[in-house]
């Protein structure tokens, strides 16, 4: 429809630096006179790329402004914003005058009293005298249209939201209701919304899966690393005690990151002090090659890496270092040892003779740090868990620079796990300029 041109007018375009990266931030104000606000990325017209992603995002100051968690709006923005981000082109058409579907910010909070008091969100609405749901996408279709997305993937479980848009002639060709964290105080609104609105029933985790590792996928070599350390940089306690530092959703990241690569290689301080198994478990995928680093062979034969078979396991040791006998699902590999261990490339090189060209670095802290500061990852994970341990066994480890200038500051962007922040720093151009050169 080509109708819509009338309905808004743009009044600015500005752009808009925020966590999530820089967006194009335009301006409109419909023929109510109510302004809008659409954050943007890349070229929303062009169909070369397919549809572009939307999210037409109802206001909501208590979710959007304040992170409240009695209804999931702060957490579909925030998925929102991170997945476009993610993958460069995109748009939020972000209405105003939508507040409480509709019926306006006192009304929602006359409604929440009712909620307080055992009602459900649809009849608070109506018992309020308003329609369950008051909003219209007049304004959401001429701001699309007038950006040329009239052709788009829909961010929403909303179904009566695809349909009001293409009522208003905007083409959706899927809809994808982004996977947001389960919270018990909006446990009862998503249930009412599934119920009585209609709403879609699971979230679609893909696509935001699609925009953490998209990078990652394939079958190309790459060598990433992952660390899981506290806000002061720290992997564990002076125990050595670390096992629950980050969050259950960081353990799923990690075995995602497992699940992605041919091999997983961790140090011998951290096959004594955890004893991990290394395999895929909290998500399903394939289970990587296991290699332990450890020159002079200390790791103890009880360790699970040598004794369970779960699978594959490459013992790296030291060329004269003493071994028991191992079981058949272990191999003994013997490196030249340089000052202080093996060098990262070689331990690669001899990865990649056996067909394990993406590798997974997961610790520990040592072991992260030698390959960091060898130039020698493509891709770092840094968890960041908001506890604060003092001191302890250190994390991510590098020489460093005399001034703030030699700091190494790679792309990076960052995404929610539970509680925990993960950092996600692109090296891949960075090398030259990593700690290495440092
Ligand atoms: N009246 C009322 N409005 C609410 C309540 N909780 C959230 N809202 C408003 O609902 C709007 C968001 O609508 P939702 O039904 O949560 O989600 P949706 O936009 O339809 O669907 P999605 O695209 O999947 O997010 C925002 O404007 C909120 O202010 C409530 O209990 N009562
Ligand atoms: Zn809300």
């Amino acid at each position: 429809m080509t109708t819509h041109s009338s309905v808004v007018t743009r009044v600015a375009t500005t752009s808009l630096p925020c966590r999530y990266g820089v967006f194009d931030m335009l301006g409109f104000i419909d023929d109510a006179g109510i302004e809008h606000v659409v954050l943007a990325q890349g070229d929303l017209a062009s169909d070369e790329a397919g549809p572009p992603m939307v999210r037409v995002h109802s206001e909501c100051l208590t979710g959007d402004g304040f992170g409240s968690w009695r209804c999931d709006c702060g957490d579909q923005l925030d998925a929102a914003l991170a997945t476009i981000a993610a993958v460069g082109r995109g748009a939020v058409v972000y209405l105003r005058g939508h507040e409480g579907r509709g019926i306006g910010l006192a009304e929602k909070l006359r409604a929440y009293e009712l909620q307080d008091a055992g009602m459900d969100t649809v009849d608070a609405n109506l018992a309020l005298g308003h329609e369950e749901d008051a909003r219209t996408y007049h304004a959401a279709a001429a701001i699309l249209a007038s950006l040329g997305a009239t052709r788009i993937s829909l961010l929403s479980g909303n179904p009566a939201k695809q349909l009001a848009l293409e009522a208003l002639g905007i083409e959706v060709v899927g809809r994808h209701n982004l996977a947001v964290p389960t919270r018990a105080e909006n446990e009862r609104y998503l249930a009412t919304k599934r119920a009585r609105m209609r709403h879609d029933p699971a979230a679609d985790t893909d696509l935001e899966l699609l925009g953490r590792y998209g990078d990652i996928t394939g079958t190309d070599p790459v060598v990433i690393a992952q660390m899981g350390q506290s806000a002061d940089g720290f992997i564990a306690a002076r125990s050595g005690d670390g096992a629950e530092l980050t969050s259950v959703e960081d353990r799923e990241h990690l075995h995602r990151l497992r699940a992605l690569v041919d091999a997983v290689v961790v140090g011998a301080s951290t096959v004594a002090a955890d004893d991990p198994r290394l395999t895929v478990r909290s998500v399903t995928g394939a289970d990587p090659v296991r290699v332990v680093v450890d020159p002079s062979a200390r790791t103890s034969p009880a360790a699970r890496v040598l004794t369970d078979g779960a699978a594959p396991t490459l013992w790296l040791v030291g060329e004269d270092a003493p071994i028991p006998s191992v079981p058949a699902h272990v191999t003994v590999l013997r490196l030249p040892e340089q000052r202080d261990g093996f060098a990262p490339a070689a331990i690669l090189a001899r990865l990649a003779e056996r067909g394990l060209g993406r590798v997974l670095i997961e610790g520990g802290g040592r072991t992260v740090s030698r390959f960091l500061t060898a130039g020698a990852i493509d891709h770092l994970f840094l968890t960041v868990a908001p506890v604060l341990i003092g001191d302890g066994v250190p994390g991510v480890r590098f020489s460093g620079a005399d001034r703030l200038d030699g700091a190494v500051r790679p792309p990076s962007r960052s995404f929610p796990l539970g509680p925990d922040t993960c950092l996600h720093f692109d090296l891949r151009t960075g090398r030259a300029k990593g700690p290495a050169a440092a």
